[in-house]
């Protein structure tokens, strides 16, 4: 049995929507899957084992992708990720958007693994389909020994 962890956040349901398939997917191939949403009223704590991020993308601002973009809503998550010692647990990041923000698309995600030095997992749009929740989770299970 592996146990996967997620820390996420989600502001209008979407990102709650493919973790919920996430943890339909482990609990049937007998793995297990904790995930924790972090939001503005999240109090920091230490991580002390390994975690994937998953985050949406929320952005305004200059030309969207320049050094004037306001990351919003999603903030929480980000600092939570930088305190203390818990980037060092981080394995990677799974993000989320809405193609219709073409080269904005999953930019929040792109920018936390550059940030964080960390692989850019897997991208999708939305709530993800099925097939987008079965290829992430085969790809972030061998991060947590599976
Ligand atoms: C105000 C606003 C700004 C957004 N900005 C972006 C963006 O810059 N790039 C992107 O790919 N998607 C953008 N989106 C789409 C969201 O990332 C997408 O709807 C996502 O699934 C929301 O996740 P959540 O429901 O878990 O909060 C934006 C949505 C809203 C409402």
């Amino acid at each position: 049995m592996t146990r996967i962890s997620i820390l996420y956040a989600s502001t209008e349901g979407n990102t709650q929507s493919f973790v919920d398939k996430l943890k339909t997917i482990a609990e049937s191939n007998g793995d297990q899957l904790e995930a924790r949403m972090i939001g503005d009223e999240t109090e920091y704590a230490n991580e002390t084992t390994p975690y994937v991020a998953i985050v949406p993308t929320y952005l305004t601002g200059g030309t969207g992708t320049g050094p004037d973009v306001v990351e919003n809503f999603t903030n929480a998550l980000g600092e939570y990720i930088e305190f203390g010692r818990n980037s060092h647990y981080l394995k990677g990041v799974i993000g989320s958007g809405n193609r219709n923000f073409n080269v904005q698309f999953n930019l929040t995600a792109l920018r936390y693994a550059d940030k964080f030095k960390v692989p850019m997992l897997f991208a999708y749009e939305l709530r993800g389909s099925q097939f987008d929740a079965v290829k992430a989770y085969n790809i972030m299970k061998p991060l947590f020994g599976g």
